[in-house]
């Protein structure tokens, strides 16, 4: 966690810097940068290496196809990178690495700032890894060409979690994802036309009567995790559902098999 005034500093140790642009030019992320609450830097490792042909790969030992990103200019450039933000994390982004999940991203969003090494090629040398990184995240189970994509995703779900960065503290933004819905899939969302294609919008929507409408969204919140992540359901069980929770799926459940 920083103080207020002191931005969120997010190092990436990465061969395509330009990447960063993902975060830094679009959206909340990029006001975040704009209003000095997120600072996004890069280093390339390229720019550590010694030889006329900024050599930052290697072929592996023992054989195989594809190439390794050598230690040397990586160590330099987290070097150089931890320089900046010496209290900072160290995460290799990375295949092996611990499920990235909201839970971790707020821990990750309470530290002092973050150093992120994206691989590419068929990754690091793993005396790189042993010596210089704290922990390995992953988003997931399939192929990708580098860490970047990664690294910018982990980005994004920390800084909405920075305080400030959504604006408004107490938003309704915050709490749809924290609080009574945490850990459900979101509601449907309807805005204008009130109908589409002859599809007009769930009535109590229109009512104007905000208990009903709140109960309408728990239950359809509740409904869908159900449907479509009973794992997410399950994590929610296991802290315990409430009573009116607990009715509104029932109620859901027997909707859909009547
Ligand atoms: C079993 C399975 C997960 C399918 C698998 C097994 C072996 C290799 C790879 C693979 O994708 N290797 C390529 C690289 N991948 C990632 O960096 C990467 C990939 C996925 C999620 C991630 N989260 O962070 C970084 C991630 C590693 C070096 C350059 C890119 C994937």
């Amino acid at each position: 966690m920083t103080t207020d005034s002191t931005p969120y500093t997010v190092t990436l140790v990465t061969l395509f810097p330009e990447m960063a642009r993902a975060i830094t030019d679009f959206g909340v992320t990029r006001r975040a940068v704009d209003n000095g609450q997120l600072q996004v830097e890069t280093v390339n490792p390229r720019d550590f290496t010694e030889d006329r042909h900024r050599t930052v790969d290697d072929r592996p030992f023992g054989g195989g196809p594809g190439m390794v990103m050598k230690v040397d200019p990586l160590a330099k450039a987290l070097q150089s990178a931890r320089a900046a933000n010496p209290a900072a994390t160290v995460i290799y982004l990375s295949p092996q690495g611990q499920p990235l999940t909201q839970a971790k991203a707020e821990a990750l969003a309470k530290q002092p700032g973050l150093v992120l090494l994206a691989g590419r090629y068929e990754g690091v040398d793993e005396r790189l890894l042993d010596a210089e990184v704290d922990e390995q995240i992953s988003i997931g189970d399939y192929v990708l060409s580098g860490g970047e994509l990664p690294a910018l995703v982990l980005i994004d779900a920390v800084s909405r979690l920075i305080p400030g960065v959504l604006g408004h503290q107490d938003s309704a933004e915050q709490d749809s994802f924290s609080g009574e819905f945490e850990n459900l899939l979101d509601c449907p969302h309807y805005t204008r036309p009130e109908v589409y294609n002859g599809q007009a919008v769930p009535p109590v929507l229109l009512s104007g009567n905000h208990e009903l409408i709140r109960r309408w969204r728990l239950k359809q919140a509740l409904g869908r995790t159900w449907q479509q992540r009973p794992d997410l359901l399950e994590r929610r069980r296991a802290r315990g559902l409430s009573k009116e929770e607990q009715q509104l799926l029932d109620e859901y459940i027997a909707e859909q098999s009547s």
